[in-house]
């Protein structure tokens, strides 16, 4: 009888698992700092290498750029993400487009990007601004009721999300979260600590569960949505809660009475109608549009910013460097006779830039992208590799459904790609063009920070233009110093945020002592 051979990885040399059953599963997602292991793994075999998954399946890791470019840019739908993370993204975001795949994937995407084009874009930076502002505010009003009158340890992340969380319900939904304000809203209700408490060191057998999704049809793997625990329930809750919020507000923008309104949602649902009877987001695709924007959308650029300022904090030479920027472009803008920064401005600002890169390159979000070969396939390497068995090969052939995990954080510290340096801090790299012979590689400053291709983050315009605005208004007026003898560490809760060691119960925590900038 004639049988197909699976294509076998195991030649490809990786570390020795820690168990039969759960492979290095549970040592990767309790590792003390996210990434740590990689790294390792990374100096150890290379970009490439293999780990065991759970019920003894091989793990392809790649950190490889020419992999990467391939998977993410040459192949469009022919590496889908996993079944297990495709489910995931459904139990807490519907049909969105974060969880959909294929033609789904491109229907959805060609409808949505209207509503993240460059012009429309313009049109937010005014509420950027003037958030940002109100944040600086909130601290100022901190600094000044503090016993010094001209310091206090502030804790960075819990007011930045507050922010963007306010950012992304006006300029997406035209809808006030007033969490700056500390309003009681049910939608932030739900949503507060969402992924610290239900992500964080998942227990084992919730891995093993998730490990089986791949083998459950989609008509029964639908309801793991409605199994009682933390995680399960708390993603129920959020998103039960923000269909029924959702449903009033594209109502309203459906029923036109609200005509001429630039938020993303009135675009989209303007798009939607503009496009093919049988082509259109249904009501379901559409409400999880609304759940996916605010997941996708404000965590991720908070969590970005607060990196930056941990850095800046950190390096207070690159930070004084960045405030002298700003005043300069605040004089041409002083000598223009207008308000406040255009988007152009940002373009005068290279050094910011570049540390706003250097932030998105030592810290992503998004550490892990997880993918999985649509059918047989051959993946190209940028350097040989040696094998267990001694050869040296130069590509990969991987048949269907082999899972392939994405080091996003390890790529972007590759020292074949970002030089010796690569594990330090140094944002002047981004001011050297001597780009020569780079695998291009992310949608954004090479980086796989906001992936790459046809999947790649549909508001990293979006994003890049709100960490200028709150960047340049946080550091033109206040000052960031970093606490002698703290110990930051990245923790996983399904993105990378920052806890003090040895502090875990008190959750996300970045306390930095701040002042008024000289003249704010
Ligand atoms: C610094 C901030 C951000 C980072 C680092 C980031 C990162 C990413 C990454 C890595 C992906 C790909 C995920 C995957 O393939 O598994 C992604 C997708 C996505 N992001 Fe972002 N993101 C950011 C901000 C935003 C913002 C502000 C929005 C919307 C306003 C947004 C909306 C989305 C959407 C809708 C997708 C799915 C795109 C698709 O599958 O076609 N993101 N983002």
């Amino acid at each position: 009888r004639y049988r197909v051979r699976r294509r076998s990885i195991k030649d490809i040399r990786g570390p020795v698992s820690p168990s039969r059953l759960l492979g290095h599963e549970m040592q990767i997602r309790h590792q003390e700092e996210i990434g740590d292991l990689e790294f390792q793994w990374a100096r150890q075999y290379g970009p490439t290498w293999r780990t065991q998954g759970c019920f003894g399946e091989d793990v392809l890791w790649t950190a490889d750029p020419k992999t990467l470019q391939y998977i993410f840019h040459t192949s469009a739908y022919r590496f889908p993400k996993t079944k297990m993370l495709e489910q995931a993204a459904k139990n807490i975001s519907g049909r969105g487009i974060v969880s959909v795949q294929g033609e789904v994937h491109q229907r959805q995407r060609k409808i949505m990007s209207p509503a993240f084009s460059a012009g429309q874009l313009r049109t937010f930076l005014p509420n950027f601004r003037q958030s940002a502002a109100r944040l600086s505010r909130k601290w100022k009003d901190q600094i000044e009721s503090s016993p010094s009158l001209d310091s206090a340890i502030i804790n960075i992340p819990q007011m930045m999300a507050r922010m963007t969380l306010d950012v992304i319900g006006e300029v997406a939904f035209d809808y006030r979260f007033g969490a700056l304000d500390d309003q009681e809203n049910e939608l932030a209700v739900v949503f507060r600590d969402l992924f610290l408490d239900s992500m964080l060191h998942p227990p084992a057998w919730d891995v093993l569960f998730k490990a089986t999704w791949r083998y459950i049809p989609d008509s029964i793997l639908h309801y793991v949505r409605h199994i009682p625990t933390r995680e399960y329930s708390r993603f129920k809750d959020f998103l039960d809660t923000s269909f029924r919020i959702g449903k009033d507000l594209v109502d309203q923008k459906a029923s036109g009475t609200e005509k001429g309104s630039k938020d993303i949602l009135s675009i989209l649902v303007q798009s939607n109608i503009a496009e093919d009877a049988k082509k259109r987001l249904n009501e379901d695709e559409m409400l999880s549009q609304i759940a996916t924007l605010l997941l996708a959308g404000h965590d991720t650029t908070a969590n970005t910013l607060v990196w930056t300022l941990y850095e800046l904090a950190r390096h207070p030479e690159d930070q004084q460097k960045v405030r002298d920027e700003i005043a300069a472009a605040r004089k041409d803008v002083e000598t223009r006779g207008d308000e406040d920064f255009v988007p152009s401005d940002f373009d005068s600002m290279p050094f910011l830039n570049a540390v706003l890169k250097e932030s998105l390159r030592l810290h992503p979000v998004g550490a892990v992208l997880f993918r999985e070969a649509g059918g047989e396939d051959i993946l190209p390497l940028s350097e040989p590799l040696e094998t267990v068995s001694g050869k040296m090969i130069d590509q990969i052939s991987v048949s269907k459904g082999q899972t392939i995990n994405v080091s996003v954080c390890a790529y972007n510290r590759l020292q074949s790609v970002w030089g010796e340096d690569g594990d330090s801090w140094n944002p002047s790299r981004f001011l050297d063009s001597g780009k020569e012979g780079r695998t291009s590689v992310g949608v954004f400053a090479n980086l796989m920070s906001f992936s790459a291709g046809i999947r790649a983050c549909i508001g990293w315009r979006f994003a890049l233009l709100e960490m200028q605005a709150v960047l340049s208004e946080l550091v033109e007026t206040l000052v960031f110093q970093y606490p002698e003898g703290m110990d930051i560490m990245r923790l996983n809760s399904g993105m990378m945020v920052p806890i003090i060691r040895g502090k875990l119960e008190a959750g996300i925590q970045l306390p930095l002592q701040v002042s008024l900038a000289h003249g704010a």
